[in-house]
């Protein structure tokens, strides 16, 4: 019987390399989760999944109770059996999602209602329903359903929102079914406030869950801000949790967010780029739809063992995406998660072996040298 913890293996000043045991297996951490919203990771199938090295996917609670709806995903099995990925899986809670996708959304002291991006139909996400319907899904990792508000905003707008996401948070806590090897994660709230942030972890902590992540990030507030609420904030998580920053980010994010003590991440930008044509790179991105790229017989990257990189050149991906081919997306975003995957095993293997500090000058004297 698997105890969900997170096990420490090296440390280098904040940064941590772990290991995160669960009911659906233990992930290596610092760990990047590819954003499976609607029950796929988009462009890829499960195994193309694996073979970028992702350990533990992101499901959303939002897109999966519109369509199929969580009562049928149940039925069929639970999420990892729908989508066929045995590995852990993370959902988030709905409440982002309703923000920033829902039209016509209402939102109260006790939930929110909304309707339907699909069809228009009448909805209502509160705390217990969204744990439920994230029970029903059978996630590994369950978040609180909680209020991202947009920034910037006043302290005392941050305050109200934040107090209000910490009431929700008891009431998932209280929702929550405990299962040996799951977790239901608190979400930090309090915007770029110090005092806020410290008030939420100790709200958070004080109800006590298996996990906490940074939420109320990643949403305008640019890089320095993000960077400086982290200082204040990731200390006063207890070590022995795990943390997760929701949303973040790009390599030079997830480098900075590393360095200062987060283990997990999600962000849609490696797969939305490679349905845009942005390759990321050691060097920085490359716009592969670009006519620099329509003769060149290089992979997208020397260094790369993914599907584009083993077999294509940057001259066919060019052409995949000029001629708005199906391929171009699957190879690209293939290669894009390869690359965030391979940018976390460094970072970690970096940490146990003691340079960290070195290696993050390399990277970022990389990312700076935009010239292949
Ligand atoms: C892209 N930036 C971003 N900031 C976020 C902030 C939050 C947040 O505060 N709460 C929850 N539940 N989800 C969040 C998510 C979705 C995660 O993919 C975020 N995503
Ligand atoms: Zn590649």
């Amino acid at each position: 019987m698997t105890t969900f913890r997170w096990r420490p293996e090296a440390r280098a000043g904040h940064a941590r390399a772990g290991w995160l045991d669960t009911a659906h297996g233990s992930v290596p951490t610092p760990t990047f989760m590819p954003v499976g919203t609607a029950g796929t990771v988009k462009a890829m199938t499960m195994d193309s999944v694996r073979a970028t090295g992702a350990g533990i996917v992101l499901g959303n609670t939002y897109h999966l109770m519109l369509r199929p709806g969580a009562e049928r995903v149940r039925a069929l099995g639970g999420l990892h059996r729908f989508m066929d990925w045995p590995g852990p899986i993370l959902t988030d809670s709905g409440g982002f999602q309703v923000m920033s996708l829902g039209p016509l959304r209402k939102l109260d002291q006790d939930g929110v209602t909304f309707r339907s991006h699909i069809d228009g139909s009448r909805h209502r996400l509160t705390p217990e329903r969204s744990t439920d319907i994230q029970h029903a899904l059978d996630a590994t990792i369950t978040m609180c359903f909680d209020e991202c508000p947009a920034l910037p905003a006043a302290p005392d707008v941050i305050a109200k929102s934040m107090r209000m996401s910490m009431r929700w948070a008891e009431r998932c806590r209280t929702a929550f079914i405990q299962r040996p090897g799951y977790a239901q994660y608190g979400i930090i709230q309090g915007g770029t406030e110090p005092e806020l942030r410290a008030e939420s972890v100790r709200a958070l902590t004080g109800i006590g869950f298996e996990g906490y992540a940074i939420g109320g990030l990643a949403v305008g507030e640019g890089q320095e801000l993000m960077f400086a609420t982290l200082d204040a904030t990731v200390p006063l998580i207890p070590d022995a949790s795990p943390r997760y920053l929701m949303g973040v980010g790009t390599p030079d994010d997830l480098l900075g967010s590393v360095e200062r003590g987060v283990d997990m991440f999600d962000c849609v930008m490696p797969t939305r780029a490679g349905r845009t044509a942005r390759a990321y790179t050691e060097r920085g991105t490359l716009n592969l739809r670009n006519a620099r790229h329509a003769t060149d017989s290089r992979p997208i990257s020397p260094h790369c063992d993914c599907l584009a990189c083993s077999r294509h050149s940057r001259a066919y991906l060019h052409h995949l995406f000029r001629a708005n081919e199906i391929l171009g997306p699957m190879l690209l975003t293939w290669h894009n998660l390869a690359y965030y995957q391979r940018l976390m095993r460094g970072m970690r293997a970096a940490i146990v072996d003691g340079a960290f500090a070195a290696h993050a000058d390399h990277l970022r004297a990389q990312w700076a040298m935009d010239d292949w």
